[in-house]
């Protein structure tokens, strides 16, 4: 089993750190080709335009597309989610659409740029570390959407079949619950895939 990372921006290293020291092998996706090597990926924070700008640079919109669309567990962390989202408010497009939710970008911004908060995650962790740096918070989600988190009675982790996202960086802590969790879901589906 392989977890990948998406390195075209953003905090690419600290997810593939977290990773490993779970027991995970991790490499970091910079071509479409490397998908077919992965069981799962990971969409790290960063800056959702820019990454976005270096997704449709390097073609790598419809393969995005297709690993997540093949059922292959992908989550999104701060700009992941963003990218994971089918609508985003007060904007035109979504991005990779994958999770039936709408977004509000920077929305803990105007009132502080970046906090740390400790927060129950549903059948992940309690009592988890998290950093929110100019956090996205999900407005709404569709009936599909199983709500994992809420912070302040905000939404800030979500799960919608094998695609899992939050606002927050748990990457950015040595808190690796959310990862174990993550590679749990891989493994599960890997599993399966073998039979
Ligand atoms: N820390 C982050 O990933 C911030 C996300 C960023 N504000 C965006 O819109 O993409």
């Amino acid at each position: 089993m392989k977890i990948g990372v998406l390195a075209l921006q953003g905090a690419v290293s600290e997810h593939i750190r977290l990773l490993t020291n779970s027991g995970a092998e991790a490499i970091e996706i910079k071509r479409a080709d490397q998908l077919a090597e992965v069981d799962g990926l990971i969409l790290p924070g960063g800056e959702s335009t820019a990454m976005r700008r270096l997704i449709d640079k390097y073609q790598l919109f419809k393969p995005l597309r297709e690993f997540g669309e093949s059922g292959k567990p992908i989550l999104g962390t701060c700009a992941g989610l963003i990218l994971m989202a089918k609508t985003l408010s007060g904007e035109q497009d979504g991005h990779l659409g994958f999770i039936d939710m709408v977004v509000e970008r920077n929305a803990f911004g105007r009132q502080r740029d970046s906090f740390e908060a400790t927060l129950d995650v549903k059948g992940v962790a309690e009592k988890l570390t998290a950093v929110f740096i100019r956090a996205p918070l999900v407005k709404e989600v569709g009936p599909d959407v199983d709500i994992l988190s809420e912070y302040n009675g905000e939404i800030v982790a979500v799960k919608q079949g094998s695609f899992l996202a939050c606002s927050f960086h748990p990457e950015l802590t040595d808190d690796a619950r959310l990862h174990q969790a993550f590679i749990k879901m891989v493994a599960e589906r890997s599993v399966l895939e073998a039979h």
